[in-house]
């Protein structure tokens, strides 16, 4: 009996302290739920894991709707009021990013590239796309229903477009969409992607990247040519990356995710630049290509550039399929899009290069819709970098 009462002072007196102990030598980041009874522990989800889920699914479907619209003749082509196109594969891509966030995400803000004005105007236009916006979904219930199943009607779908009107800056959380990247190497049936980045106090957290024209295969050789046939199962791919946790790719499917790979660039110092790939945009209006050759020619490089539309050229050279992005201004005056970069951006530099503007300064989300602090992107693996923009410098200072 003296025992059993000896025991029971005993294991009163423990008790609190086996449960306090542990959560002393615990780190922060775990939790314990029912530790006082069960001692199991569960760990907090990795930082962003449900923005990483929602806008990869949300890339894959609005990259449904832009592959059908590739695959037609009639794409639907406007002229925006700066001149460049816009088709209807833009406007009903954004459409859909759009309504995946509103639905996980209300209270965030959205800088998108389009707009819905010349969608009021024409009622044709506006029902060519909603006709697309209505029939695309994920052919996986649960992935759809994770993005909020369908946009409800027309009316709604205009209301979701012109909800990217954020101005941007430096508080809080901003998504920045890009529906089609690339428009014009869309129509011309080359490279493109579809890129939606998050933005927290001005730093890009997320980013991902769908390019349904690039091969799934993460060694293929970089190359412009999109293959014979389309439609090919071995096209399509999708870059994420999470801030401090590198970057991947995976096959880009119609459903539910496809199991991903991490992915590297490839170890280029300084000294081994000469066998090093170099890509471009294909417009040359976009980027210098006269400058772009004499600063490869300089680095000794003796490959011919690759050139290829849209943040494809940040996804390739991510995965070690090329090495360097140059994007010099061809005008003094033209600000690059926030949306034409906060993904690539975070992508090159999760799987191991650097992205700085002509001056070596890393690109400014901050500030609003447009890069107003940045010159022109040079993009290569870290160690490469200096020596990269050392020559940028140096071609550009001998034209001054
Ligand atoms: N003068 C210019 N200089 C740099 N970029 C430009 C430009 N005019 C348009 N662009 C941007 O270049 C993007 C395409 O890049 P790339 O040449 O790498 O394919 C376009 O994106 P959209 O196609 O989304 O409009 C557009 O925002
Ligand atoms: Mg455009
Ligand atoms: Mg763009
Ligand atoms: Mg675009």
């Amino acid at each position: 009996m003296l025992r059993t009462s000896i025991l029971f002072v005993a294991l009163a007196i423990l008790a609190p302290l086996i449960t306090f102990i542990p959560r002393l030598l615990l780190p922060r980041s775990f939790t314990t739920t029912t530790f006082t009874t069960t001692f199991t522990t569960t760990m907090s989800p990795p930082a962003y894991s449900k923005e990483l889920h929602v806008a990869q699914l949300a890339v894959q479907r609005a990259a449904i709707l832009t592959k059908r619209v590739f695959h037609e003749k009639a794409k639907g082509t406007v002229d925006k009021n700066d001149k460049s196109p816009v088709t209807i594969g833009d406007f009903g891509a954004q459409a859909l990013i759009i309504a995946a966030l509103r639905h996980n995400f209300p209270d965030d803000a959205i800088v998108a590239e389009e707009e819905a004005a010349q969608l009021r105007e024409d009622a044709n236009l506006k029902a060519t796309i909603w006709d697309l916006v209505r029939d695309t979904r994920l052919n996986d219930p649960d992935a759809e229903a994770t993005l909020g199943g369908p946009v409800r009607d027309a009316d709604h779908m205009l209301e979701l477009l012109d909800q990217g009107n954020s101005p941007g800056g430096a508080q809080g959380r901003i998504w920045a969409i890009d529906p089609i990247d690339g428009t014009k190497g869309f129509l011309r049936g080359g490279q493109y992607a579809v890129c939606l980045g998050l933005m927290q106090d001005g730093d890009v957290k997320v980013g991902v990247l769908g390019c349904p024209n690039l091969p799934v295969d993460d060694q293929a050789p970089l190359t412009a040519d999109i293959g014979s046939n389309q439609t090919d199962e071995g096209h399509g791919v999708l870059f994420s990356a999470v801030q401090g946790h590198g970057a991947t790719s995976r096959a880009l499917t119609a459903g539910a995710l496809a199991e991903s790979k991490p992915i590297s660039m490839r170890s280029v110092d300084g000294s081994s630049l000469a066998d090093a790939t170099f890509c471009e945009s294909v417009e040359a209006g976009h980027s210098a290509h006269g400058d772009q050759a004499a600063i490869a020619e300089k680095l000794g490089i003796t490959k011919p550039s690759v050139r290829m539309d849209s943040q494809a050229k940040y996804g390739s050279i991510a995965r070690g399929a090329g090495d360097i992005y140059l994007r010099l201004p061809v005008k003094a005056t033209y600000q690059e899009k926030i949306w034409d970069h906060a993904a690539g951006d975070l992508i090159v530099r999760e799987a191991g290069g650097q992205v700085t503007d002509i001056h070596g300064k890393r690109l400014d989300f901050s500030v609003g819709r447009t890069l107003a602090n940045n010159k022109g992107v040079v993009a290569a693996p870290a160690a490469s970098h200096p020596k990269v923009l050392s020559v940028v410098q140096e071609v550009l200072n001998a034209k001054l």
